[in-house]
């Protein structure tokens, strides 16, 4: 059911999106001018109405949606690397993840989006214009009820938790390493995504001189296929190199 205040996108007959906010009466929405929000409350996710003699499509935007539509500072992370990071953090509802930093929040709308309703998020990042960035769009995802930012340097400060998981997107994040020996706990996980083979070779060694235990680099590779009347192949506009990621557990200490 799509509610007064949700987020949600008219999907036009091109494939394009136009986003709006549910609203009591007209919204303005951008590229399609006033809208009549009163006539798309209360409908069934995926309602098909017409405007100005156009169909649209009324969606609730999965978290991958809200990743690409967020207002952009530093680069984000791709939704097929925020996937991939998730899945093999193993993150669950309940749990506390420790990221760094957060950019423009899309790798941390992911991380919420496995953890919530019961766990949270806490991103520390050392540049206050990013975080104010950030929680714009976390708010707008709706989702900063399960997430906090810190001001601070993750190679020396202290985010005042215990953490299940710790996600690093920064460009050197085998220096937090030691730092983070503070607040991840045993059997904890962790990842890092750097785009170089130079620091993928820096974590791993980090890693390892650290103890850390099932390290696993990888690059995720993915092709989208485009079905022709003449034949099927993968689309010349893919995505080519985005990052590398590494991922490690970490043993009790004792
Ligand atoms: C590439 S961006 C992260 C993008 C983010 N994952 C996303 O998907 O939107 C890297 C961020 O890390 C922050 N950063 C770099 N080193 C840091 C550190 N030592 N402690 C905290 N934040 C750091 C930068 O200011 C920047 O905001």
């Amino acid at each position: 059911m799509l509610l007064e205040g949700d987020l949600i996108y008219l999907l036009d007959s091109k494939g394009y999106r136009h986003w709006l906010t549910l609203g009591n009466g007209m919204v303005r929405v951008q590229g399609l001018g006033v809208v009549d929000s009163s006539k798309i409350i209360g409908q069934e996710d995926g309602y098909a109405l017409s405007i100005a003699g156009k169909t649209f499509t009324a969606l609730k935007p999965m978290i991958g949606d809200l990743m690409q539509s967020l207002e952009r500072g530093p680069q984000i992370i791709t939704p097929k690397d925020a996937a991939t990071i998730a899945f093999r953090l193993g993150l669950r509802a309940g749990e506390t993840v420790v990221e760094a930093g957060v950019g423009s929040g899309a790798l941390t709308m992911a991380l919420i989006n496995s953890v919530m309703p019961t766990g949270r998020v806490i991103s520390m990042e050392f540049r206050e214009e990013f975080a104010r960035g950030a929680e714009k769009n976390i708010k707008r995802a709706g989702l900063h009820e399960f997430w906090e930012v810190k001001i601070g340097d993750i190679r020396k400060d202290n985010p005042g938790v215990m953490a299940d998981a710790v996600s690093l997107d920064m460009p050197d994040p085998q220096l937090a390493l030691d730092n983070i020996e503070a607040f991840l706990r045993p059997g904890g996980r962790i990842s890092a995504y750097v785009p170089n083979t130079n620091q993928l070779a820096d974590v791993v060694h980090g890693l390892e001189d650290r103890n850390y235990i099932e390290i696993d680099a990888l690059e995720n590779i993915q092709r989208r296929m485009e079905v022709h009347p003449g034949g099927v192949r993968p689309s010349f506009e893919n995505l080519g190199h985005t990052g590398y990621l590494i991922f490690a557990r970490k043993p009790s200490r004792n």
